[in-house]
């Protein structure tokens, strides 16, 4: 079956526009019982519905990748970072204390590790644990062969150690990031994490080869730019779609200029990327080419607001909401 083309309305063209919600900024969407077990009072067990497809569509994906990949054998496991993240936690949480309580879980980040704790699973570093059975992450744009851009959150330096550490890397994302190639969608650029004393350098650098708007990631809630856990400054590069065409080209064309750490393009790492669709199915694209569709099994995606209205046959509109009241795509 062909690869459908993401879905994007005007509004959406940054499918990066997601927040990345952490314990401690209560504020951010995030299932409210990942939330709630920060306090050790409270026990993750009722999960708000999510209120807009896009939120439905990332959790179909992820508790699918769950359900598929994080089997009872697997021990040690890599928590990815990101929107989505949080509702492969939630699902990891629903197969029950027991089935954990001999695992370890190893974040790719501050926001990850703060999920892991939150969620009262026990917390692990790689380089304890350099060898995970399997670790699970979103991305930003998966293009027809799995390689992927990531880094929208500025954590792929721990996200590629801990894909790469992996025996079986997932991806799970909203069907925005479901792609052809590499930058169609995801129109930011490739983030590039440099050390910070190189960053005008390595500009330079990327202006000459090809991305004449690169720039160097400023921060939102702070003055100055995003450093990155690891204290790194993001540059992101967006290159021209020929170029974007052969990423694992460009990738090692990058990696060598000196001072760039880590490069948010993934190449022939993934075993298989999840995406949630807004009809409540999800689409499976696999390593070897094979592409799945799956009806996920799991609740009902919530309608958009604007959705063609059911009638009764009374004459009398549903509840275009399902129930969960405003909804926004
Ligand atoms: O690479 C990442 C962070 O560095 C994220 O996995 C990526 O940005 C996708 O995030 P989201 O699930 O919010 O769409």
């Amino acid at each position: 079956m062909p690869i459908p083309p993401a879905i994007l309305t005007p509004d959406l063209q940054t499918p990066s526009d997601s927040v990345y919600p952490s314990p401690l900024r209560q504020t951010l969407a995030q299932p409210a019982s990942l939330i709630k077990a920060s306090s050790p009072q409270t026990h993750p067990d009722t999960v708000p519905p999510p209120t807009t497809v896009i939120e439905a569509s990332k959790r179909l994906a992820a508790w699918t990748a769950v359900d598929r990949h994080v089997l009872p054998e697997c021990k040690v496991i890599g928590i990815g970072s990101g929107s989505t993240v949080p509702y492969v936690v939630e699902r990891i949480v629903a197969q029950g204390k027991a089935r954990n309580k001999d695992r370890v879980f190893i974040p790719t980040s501050f926001q990850s590790k703060e999920l892991i704790v939150a969620a009262q699973l026990l917390l692990g570093d790689v380089d304890q644990y350099p060898v995970l059975d399997v670790t699970i992450d979103g991305a930003d744009e998966v293009d027809e062969t799995l390689n992927c851009i990531k880094g929208g959150g500025a954590c792929h330096l721990r996200e590629k150690v801990l894909a790469e550490a992996a025996d079986t890397f997932i991806l799970v994302a909203d069907y925005r990031k479901n792609s052809d190639v590499l930058g169609k969608n995801f129109k930011q650029g490739i983030p590039i994490e440099v050390a910070q004393f190189a960053y005008a350098k390595v500009l330079q650098n990327l202006h000459v080869l090809g991305s004449p708007g690169a720039v160097l990631r400023m921060a939102k809630a702070k003055a100055g730019p995003v450093v990155t856990d690891n204290g790194n400054f993001v540059i992101d590069a967006p290159f021209p779609e020929e170029m974007m065409r052969d990423p694992y080209t460009l990738l090692t064309r990058l990696k060598m200029l000196t001072g760039v750490v880590e490069v948010g393009l993934f190449c022939h790492m993934a075993k298989a990327a999840y995406f949630g669709n807004q009809d409540g199915s999800v689409t499976v694209k696999w390593h070897d080419g094979r592409i799945e569709n799956v009806d996920s099994g799991h609740s009902p995606l919530p309608r958009p607001i604007d959705a063609p209205q059911p009638q009764h046959p009374s004459g009398d509109v549903k509840d275009a909401t399902n129930g969960v009241g405003s909804l926004k795509v």
